[in-house]
Formats: structure tokens, C-alpha cells, sequence
């Protein structure tokens, strides 16, 4: 990349923050200040030259703006006439919708600011090639006419060191620049502050963000620009993090593309930030090969998906496919159900050897010689050849079918052999003996075409079938457990969920699934072996980011450690990474929830979290719907978002409750779509749809009966307190699971 040009660093003062008056009160905050976060300047301290300091970030912001403006124009010019000047219909398809495509992106976010920080590296040695520069740092690389960059992208490898360094670590820069901004519908962001951290100069302290000590790779001299990013109110779906990437996550988002990894983190912690970020990194920095390999995001469910939908695009990355693991499956609709223990069979990884046993039992020793007329001859294979090739392919350990297809090849070969004793066989003569009906009908009594749905319909539909192939693996209780109850066509079955998962499987043992050069999977602590498996057939050749946190398992087949859990994912190496610094619950929740630890049963290392401006609110009541009604109606006085959980047979009476007291509120299957009018202000959540989400005030409603309602309740609690980003109100009428009584 050509280096940025070299800029005068005029008018520079010590002071950390500066905002002028004028911009006091803005609407909306791109990144939200108020008026205490930023140290108002003395006059007699050089105000005049922090105005012009402004001035001239003004005049810089200007000729980004008009950079960008010309790149729109030229991009839409040129979707305009693409199709013109290609050579042929296929490029100037191809062409045009890439133009058009990169018009769209670039004025998709006209009101969003084009960079958020800027970095002056000193002239001593440590600053090595970028000694005297200065960069800017944004969402997007964007260069004047001259092709002069103006911003640089946040993945570019100089942009690293605005998120790594630190005063006892400089890397070269003299001053990081932190950028306010206020986003107005339909305006450009407007530029009215920054924040300067002096990271060579004499020691200027930021004042530390109280409460707890973060963690010990968390700058503790955090910026009130990120503590302010931190601490906004959530209104609608999940923003990027881009501006704020702290060092622990910054590691994890740009380890290189042939690294695994897992990371272990507490509630709030930033996993989904980091998988979501890493993923952008990864398309940015090995873009050849990630074009044609792909990158896929796995998420727990829709609502999850949705919440986190604008990530990726607003990084400018549309071409990620996010998914549920089940969406991904879903080769045939579920028409049927299982029952909970039929669920567990299905997903135990010992189904993986059942279906692998009955696919191999199709095969057949050959008992007689293949012979082939071919004009006047006649080849033969002897049987003892056959039997031969047969066991050498299948201790290849090829996919069924592959292993179908070598042995066709194999068998013509041999043919071909005889044929050359009086010939010299071409192309056509190999083509037409491996379609010929003796090879085909050799093949079929041997090695037999599978399907993989009539393999599952087999194994679950004929008692004998089954019993064979899950001799010794399966309990016969086990067995029966499963059955059917009468033998079902493929074509006509009622597939299960679970059965997709079996259905898959034997796709996975027939042929080589489509493959993805990288894989981010999110609460990957609640996958079943058998889905780790589907997940590591698509992942043979690439690497994967798996996140989660063990504590927060709630699934019957949960992950207890990860050792186990990378087994099945196809990645025993990958280190374990901990990240301990909450972002999102603020201490006294933490606090609480981390009581639940103990019976958790897990070992996982505890979340410290960096907000201390959290309030926690416990309370018993008698009427459980008029005390979340009033406690609703308090919660709306403040900003951000609601949200109420509760079991599923609690939540009806809650509605109901609102409802009546003229309450709109948000249903749990379209509460992430980010609604932030007064209609979709108040979710209610079911305590099993919570995980992922995050809202500015929780109402818990009786965690007794979160906890009893399932095996793993406990569990399922930790991740209802662990949502609330500002303010968590607990209201109960039986007495709380004893960890929470204090
Ligand atoms: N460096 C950061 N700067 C600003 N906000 C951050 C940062 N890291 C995380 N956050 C915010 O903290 C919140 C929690 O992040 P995220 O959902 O990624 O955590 P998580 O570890 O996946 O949580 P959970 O396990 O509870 O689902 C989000 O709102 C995210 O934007």
C-alpha cells in the first residue's frame, strides 16, 4: 500500500479531551458524550488553538467527504455504462452488478462518520517506516483522486497498532486521536470532538473508570470516548465495535486465517463482537483465497441471527452467509418431532459409527469374475483382482461414493490393460466401458449407489437393519428409542430435526460436503457431538473461530470442557483463549450472576466487568403481572431498550398484563429486529429465546421457575441476568435459588 502522506502536526495540546461548546448538545451520538465526559477547555489555555485544531480537522473531513463523493460518482457512472463497453452478456453482467454493487455500498451509509481515529507516529526508531506519519483510521479505505489514501481501512496491518497500543507500549505513536461524532437521520455525521492520548509524551493520566480493576490487558487508563461507547444505551440490532476494539479482542480478530481458535468468554465479553469482527478481518486480509472458499457465521437461532444481521454489512461485508446450523441442514422441511430421549440418541456421537456401519454394509465381496465384450473380445477381470481392489479402496477410507466411483475407474483400468495387449484405447473407449452395463451392474452388486435420506430411512424403519448396524453401540432400549414405527419410504418420511442431523451425516459419509475456508461458530458450548461433526465436514481444509462459554450450556448434550468439544469440531489444537473483560453487564449484576457459578459445575475463569454504573434492583411481590407492569412503566422513563423474561408458561399472563395496562410491546420471534419506536420499546422473551440478546433494562420474573422449568436451569438463569446491559429488576414471589439469596 502506498504510504499516506506526511502531515504537519500543528497544533497540538496536552489536553486529553476537547469538544467545543457549540457542539453541546448533540441529538444522537454516534459515539454518545456528555457534557462531563470531556474536560471543557480553560480560555487562557488555548482554546484559539484547539479551535483551530477543530478548523482543521474540519477542512480534513471535507476533503475525505469529497473524495468519497467523487468515488460515488465514478462508481455509479460506471454502472451506468458497464454494460456498454464489456466485450460479452456474461462480463457485462458481471460487470455491472459488481459496479452497481460497490455504487450501493458506497452510499449506503452517507450519514456514517468515514473515520474514527487517527494516529501521528513519532520520528524515533521505534516508529520504523511510519516515522512522522499520520493516518487516519475508518471503517473503509478511501483515497483522494490522486490515489493519496485519506483513511485507512481498520484491518490494513498499520491500522493494528491503533487498537495494541499503550503508554508502556507506544509502537512508535506519539498521539492517538479519538473522534466524536453525532449521526442525524439523513445528514452527514458531524464531526465535534476528539480525544488526544498522548502516548510518548509526559504522563497524562485519563482518569481510571472506577469500580472494578479491569483486566489486566484492558488498557486501565480506558478513553471516555469508549467508556461513553460502552456504556450508550442499546436501541435497536447490534452494532460493530470497530472504534473500540480492545487489545485482548484486537489479538483474537486478526490471529491469521490457518488458526483455530476457541474463546472462552464470560457473559458480555465481546465473543460475537470478535467472531463478527474476525470474520470481516479474515475476508479483508486473505481475500483471494477466502473469494472462493467462503466464510460462514453459525448462530444459535433466527432471533440471535437477526440481532446481529447489520454487523457484517456495516463493515462492508455482504458476502458472509449467516445461518442457524439447522438452516444449513435443512435439505428437506421438519414435519415431525422427536421425543426428548429419542433427541438425545440422535445427537449422541455414537449414531456416527450406527449410519457408517449400515452405509458399509452394502458393500459386497465380489464372487465371480467381471467380463466385458468389447467388439470381437472379451475382457475379464478375475474375482481374486476384484476382491482386491475392493479392500484397497475401502482402506483408502474415501467417501462412499468416491470410493464407488475409484473403484469404477480402477476396475476400467484393468480392463484397459487387456485392451492394450492388442490396441491403444483412447478417451472414448475408456468413457464408454466405464458406462458400459457389465462394469455399471458389477458396481451396483458391489458397491451400490446410496442415498443418503434412504440410508437413514433404513437404519430408522427396519428393526433388522438397525440392530445389525448398532450391535454393541446402541443399548436395545436405545435402539427402540429411535425406531420407527413402521418402515417409511425416504420420500414419504416425516424428518425430525434431528434426523437431518443423521440425514447429514450420511451425506457427510457418502460424499465431501461444499467447504468453507472459514467457520465462526457462536455458543458453540450448546452443540451437540453430532452437530460439531456437520460443522467440521465443512471444515476440513479451513480454520474456525468457535466461541462460547461453558457456563452458559444449556442444552441437554452441552459441552463440559472444550477439549471435548474441539474433538468432535475437528480441531483438538486449537488453543483455549479467555476473555474476562465485561463489556456489557455492569459489576453488581456480575456480581450477582457469578453467584450461580458455584452450581454450575463448570470451570470457567469469572467475568470482571469495566461498567460500575449498573443499578440491580431485587424484589419480592405478591402479584407477579402488576409488579412487572409497574415496573415496565418506571423502565420506559429511561432510554434504551426492555425487555421482560420469563418461562415460557409464565410469560402469556405477563403479555397479557401489559397489554391491558396499554402497554405496546415487541413479541419474542420479532424482538431483535430492532425496532426502536415506542411499539418495540418492551420485549417479551422467554427465558429459552434470551441467549445472544442484550437490552437495557431486564425484568426477571421469578427465577425459581426459570430454574425448575429445565435440567439445566441454573444455567439458563445465568444467561437471563447476564443480558441486562444498564439496570436488572428481579421480581419473584417464591423464595430465589439459594445462590442468589444474599
Ligand atoms: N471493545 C468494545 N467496545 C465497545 N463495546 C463492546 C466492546 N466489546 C464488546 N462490546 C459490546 O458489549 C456487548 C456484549 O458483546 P457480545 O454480545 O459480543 O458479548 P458475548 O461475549 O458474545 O456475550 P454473551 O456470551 O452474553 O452472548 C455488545 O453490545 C458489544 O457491542
Amino acid at each position: 500500500m502506498a504510504s499516506p502522506d506526511t502531515r504537519p502536526l500543528a497544533h497540538e495540546r496536552p489536553e486529553n479531551h476537547y469538544r467545543p461548546e457549540k457542539h453541546d448538545q448533540p441529538e444522537n451520538h454516534h459515539q454518545p458524550e456528555r457534557p462531563d465526559d470531556h474536560h471543557q477547555l480553560d480560555r487562557a489555555d488555548g482554546l484559539g488553538g484547539l479551535d483551530q485544531e477543530l478548523a482543521s480537522e474540519h477542512r480534513y473531513l471535507s476533503a475525505a467527504r469529497a473524495a468519497l463523493d467523487h468515488l460515488i460518482q465514478t462508481a455509479r457512472m460506471r454502472a451506468a455504462t458497464g454494460a456498454d463497453i464489456a466485450g460479452d452478456g456474461y462480463t457485462a453482467e458481471t460487470l455491472g452488478r459488481m459496479l452497481r454493487g460497490q455504487a450501493k455500498v458506497l452510499t449506503e451509509e452517507p450519514g456514517s462518520p468515514l473515520y474514527f481515529g487517527r494516529l501521528d507516529f513519532g520520528t524515533g526508531p521505534e516508529a520504523g517506516d511510519h516515522g512522522g506519519q499520520r493516518y487516519y483510521i475508518g471503517r473503509r479505505h478511501l483515497a483522494d483522486q490522486a490515489g493519496t489514501p485519506l483513511v485507512l481501512d481498520w484491518r490494513a496491518p498499520v491500522s493494528r497498532v491503533f487498537y495494541q497500543a499503550s503508554r508502556t507500549d507506544s509502537q512508535g505513536v506519539r498521539v492517538r486521536r479519538r473522534f466524536g461524532w453525532t449521526t442525524r437521520r439523513n445528514r452527514p455525521a458531524e464531526l465535534t470532538g476528539f480525544e488526544d492520548e498522548h502516548l510518548t509524551g509526559p504522563d497524562e493520566h485519563l482518569p481510571p473508570t472506577g469500580g472494578q480493576q479491569p483486566g489486566p490487558d484492558v488498557a486501565s487508563e480506558l478513553s471516555r470516548l469508549v467508556q461513553a461507547e460502552i456504556e450508550r444505551p442499546r436501541v435497536g440490532p447490534m452494532r460493530d465495535i470497530v472504534a473500540t476494539i480492545q487489545p485482548e479482542q484486537d489479538r483474537l480478530v486478526r490471529a491469521g486465517l490457518d488458526e483455530s481458535l476457541c474463546v472462552q468468554g464470560a457473559p458480555g465479553t465481546g465473543k460475537t463482537a470478535v467472531g463478527l469482527h474476525r470474520a470481516a478481518y479474515l475476508l479483508y486480509t486473505y481475500q483471494q483465497r477466502l473469494d472462493r472458499a467462503g466464510v460462514l457465521v453459525l448462530g444459535p437461532n433466527t432471533a440471535f441471527l437477526r440481532y446481529v444481521s447489520g454487523v457484517l454489512p456495516a463493515l462492508g461485508e455482504v458476502d458472509i452467509r449467516q445461518s442457524t446450523l439447522e438452516d444449513l441442514l435443512a435439505r428437506h422441511p421438519v414435519r415431525g418431532e422427536d421425543s426428548t430421549a429419542a433427541v438425545a440418541v440422535k445427537h449422541d456421537v455414537r449414531m456416527a459409527t450406527v449410519l457408517r456401519r449400515a452405509l458399509y454394509a452394502h458393500l459386497v465381496e465380489p464372487t465371480e469374475p467381471l467380463t466385458v465384450p468389447d467388439g470381437s473380445f472379451r475382457w475379464r477381470v478375475s474375482t481374486e483382482t476384484l476382491r482386491r481392489l475392493v479392500a484397497e479402496i475401502r482402506d483408502e477410507e474415501l467417501p462412499y461414493g468416491l470410493g464407488r466411483e475409484r473403484l469404477r475407474a480402477r476396475t476400467v483400468a484393468m480392463l484397459q490393460r487387456h485392451a492394450e495387449t492388442r490396441d491403444t484405447p483412447g478417451a472414448a473407449w475408456v468413457r464408454r466401458m466405464s458406462r458400459c452395463r457389465p462394469v455399471t451392474a458389477f458396481l451396483d452388486a458391489v458397491w451400490p449407489a446410496v442415498r443418503p435420506e434412504d440410508l437413514v430411512a433404513s437404519v430408522l424403519g427396519d428393526p433388522a437393519v438397525l440392530a445389525r448396524a448398532a450391535d454393541g453401540v446402541l443399548s436395545v432400549d436405545e435402539q427402540a428409542t429411535i425406531r420407527w414405527r413402521r418402515p417409511v419410504k425416504a420420500r414419504s418420511a416425516a424428518w425430525t430435526s434431528a434426523d437431518l442431523l443423521l440425514v447429514d451425516e450420511a451425506a457427510g459419509l457418502v460424499e465431501r460436503p461444499e467447504g468453507f475456508g472459514h467457520i465462526v461458530v457462536d455458543e458453540a458450548q450448546d452443540l451437540s457431538p453430532m452437530q460439531c461433526r456437520a460443522i467440521a465436514r465443512r471444515n476440513e481444509h479451513g480454520s474456525l473461530t468457535v466461541l462460547g462459554d461453558l457456563a452458559q450450556a444449556t442444552t441437554p448434550w452441552a459441552a463440559r470442557t472444550w477439549a471435548e468439544q474441539l474433538v468432535h469440531l475437528g480441531k483438538p489444537n486449537a488453543p483455549v483463549l479467555p476473555l474476562t473483560t465485561g463489556f456489557r453487564v455492569p459489576a453488581a449484576v456480575l456480581d450477582l450472576a457469578n453467584r450461580l457459578l458455584a452450581v454450575l459445575d463448570v470451570d470457567v475463569p469469572r467475568a470482571r466487568s469495566l461498567r460500575s454504573d449498573g443499578q440491580l434492583h431485587v424484589e419480592r411481590v405478591a402479584d407477579l403481572p402488576a409488579a412487572t407492569v409497574a415496573t415496565v412503566r418506571s423502565a420506559l422513563r429511561q432510554p434504551g431498550s426492555v425487555a421482560v423474561i420469563a418461562t415460557d408458561r409464565e410469560l402469556p399472563r405477563l403479555a397479557e398484563a401489559l397489554r391491558s395496562a396499554g402497554i405496546a410491546t415487541t413479541a419474542a420471534d420479532t424482538a431483535a429486529t430492532g425496532r426502536t419506536d415506542a411499539v418495540g420499546r418492551v420485549t417479551v422473551l422467554p427465558a429459552g429465546l434470551a441467549k445472544g440478546l442484550e437490552y437495557d433494562h431486564v425484568v426477571v420474573v421469578e427465577p425459581a421457575d426459570i430454574v425448575a422449568a429445565e435440567p439445566r436451569g441454573a444455567h439458563r438463569l445465568y444467561v437471563v441476568l447476564t443480558r441486562a446491559v444498564s439496570r436488572l429488576d428481579i421480581l419473584h414471589s417464591r423464595d430465589l435459588p439459594a445462590p442468589l439469596e444474599r
